[in-house]
């Protein structure tokens, strides 16, 4: 058994402890508490919301080179610690160890890449259409951010937040998701420790209604959130209602094509990482694996083979290939929808059964369903767990078709040899990313990340495209 943590909120750069009637549990073996935790509400809230907005002024006109530097040295910090922040991670999360230290790596990469935006803000000179005027475009901080974030990335979701909010000037008030606050706040402990000034970033950790409470503070500029379409829903209500800049991500049902021209090896290895890697807990998860019909019959029985020897078993374990799910919600969602995958003619090819583990915890086995149609609940709905469907189309036009044809559109994939079908498909899929023989899960953090319909609204995350989220423009005319 390791540690139990006793986890605090940060308020105006300092730790402050409250009582602590909630626990994070290893979803590998729940009778271990990783941490106890404090549930805060609207009176840690409103404390966070005015330390940040304090801190304001002299984050936002301090050198750019101060907040790089911090930034930075944030960044070298993760990245010296990934193997004990890895292990945490893959504790309270339950994805494996590998996935864990790749993850937290991935932070310390985000922390350096907006060091790196922080010194690039820029704007533009232009010439007025009035003789004698000029005119100058600037990037400014907006103001105090709040961050609402989810458990399946604890540390790269959080820092890919906080990292360009605080890079362009801002200040920042995260709710950490409730089942993975540890890591979360460990992330923020190491700002701090690399010399954020005090209040530029506060964290309250606690159920649902602290989210509740950043969306409808009024001193909260802004809001970015990742998780489900309802409570994102609500967050954006809860934003346009009081006029506060909002951005959300949410859900997948993400598509990967698999042509009959596909080298069937490499669609495998394709469709298994995208679709059971991290427990299939990922938003760009490939959820539906559209096979064309002269390939249909050997894909499936490879993929089944590769994904009935996938190890299932605790994150730590060196052994394991796949952890559990991160709850026992997570978990039963993955069960019911096999159900309901039975019931609407789907053919469990592997999977589908309780597993009796030697520890207690969440695991799922990971479940391959063929037989499916386009248009049953298990190609429409998130299930969010290592639980695929196949569906057998005869072209390339109807795979097309299938892929464009739920109300998401996050990330879809396709597996071929033909030119011409991948360029065609790169303009036609109906998705904010589009993945050319690569998993439809597992991005690049430099580069814009969201997706078209219901799985994203507002401006894009991360790389050069993060600025327009987290700075506002200001157009000045001046006349000699
Ligand atoms: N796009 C993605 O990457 C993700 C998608 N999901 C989808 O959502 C499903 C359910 O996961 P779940 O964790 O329940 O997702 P939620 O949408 O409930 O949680 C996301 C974040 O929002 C917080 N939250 C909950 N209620 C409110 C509220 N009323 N106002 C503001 N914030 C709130 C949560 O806090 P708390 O945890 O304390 O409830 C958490 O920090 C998954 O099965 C999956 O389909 C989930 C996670 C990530
Ligand atoms: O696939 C990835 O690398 C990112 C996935 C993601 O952002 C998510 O699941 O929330």
């Amino acid at each position: 058994m390791t540690e139990t943590i006793e986890l605090n909120h940060w308020i105006n750069g300092e730790k402050v402890s409250a009582e602590r009637p909630g626990e994070s549990l290893n979803p590998s073996d729940t009778r271990e508490v990783v941490a106890r935790t404090p549930d805060g509400g609207e009176a840690e809230v409103n404390a966070a919301v005015a330390a940040a907005k304090a801190a304001f002024t002299g984050w936002s006109e301090a050198s750019p080179e101060l907040r790089s530097d911090v930034l930075d040295r944030a960044g070298t910090l993760v990245m010296e610690r990934r193997e004990a922040l890895g292990r945490l991670l893959s504790r309270e999360e339950g994805k494996t160890l590998a996935e864990g230290i790749g993850e937290t790596v991935r932070a310390g990469r985000v922390l350096k890449y907006f060091a790196g935006e922080a010194l690039r803000v820029h704007g533009q000179n232009l010439a007025s259409v009035r003789p004698d005027v000029e005119i100058q475009t600037y990037r400014q901080a907006v103001g105090v951010y709040g961050l609402i974030t989810p458990w399946n990335f604890p540390i790269a979701i959080p820092a890919w937040k906080a990292a360009p909010a605080l890079a362009f000037g801002n200040t920042v008030v995260m709710k950490p998701a409730g089942p993975t606050p540890a890591t979360a706040e460990a992330l923020v402990a190491i700002l701090h420790e690399a010399g954020l000034p005090k209040g530029v970033l506060n964290m309250v950790v606690g159920r649902g209604r602290v989210g509740q409470a950043i969306v409808d503070h009024p001193d909260v500029d802004g809001l970015s959130f990742t998780g489900s379409q309802g409570v994102g829903a609500g967050v954006a209500a809860g934003a346009v209602k009081r006029q506060a800049r909002v951005q959300l991500e949410m859900g997948g049902k993400n598509p990967l094509i698999v042509l009959d021209d596909a080298d069937l090896d490499r669609a495998v290895q394709i469709a298994l990482d995208g679709s059971f890697f991290a427990t299939g807990q990922r938003c760009t998860a490939s959820s539906r694996l559209i096979v064309q019909g002269g390939i249909h019959d050997r894909f499936v029985a490879a993929l089944a083979e590769r994904v009935a020897a996938l190890r299932v078993g605790d994150a730590l374990d060196p052994q394991t290939q796949m952890g559990p799910a991160v709850s026992e919600d997570q978990m039963e969602t993955s069960y019911r929808y096999i159900e309901v995958a039975r019931g609407e003619g789907g053919r469990v090819v592997t999977g589908g059964q309780r597993l009796q583990m030697e520890k207690p915890g969440w695991y799922v086995q990971p479940t391959l369903i063929a037989d499916t149609e386009a248009d049953m609940r298990i190609n429409n709905e998130e299930i969010f767990g290592p639980v695929a469907s196949t569906i057998r189309v005869k072209d390339y036009e109807e795979a097309l078709e299938i892929a464009n044809g739920v109300e998401f559109g996050l990330s879809a994939g396709i597996v071929t040899s033909s030119l011409k079908h991948a360029r065609d498909f790169q303009r036609r899929a109906k998705a904010g990313m589009t993945m050319v023989n690569l998993p439809t899960a597992g991005v690049d953090y430099h580069v814009p990340f969201g997706g078209s319909k219901s799985s994203s609204y507002g401006a894009r995350e991360q790389g050069f495209a993060a600025v327009e989220f987290f700075t506002q423009t200001k157009t000045s005319y001046s006349a000699g």
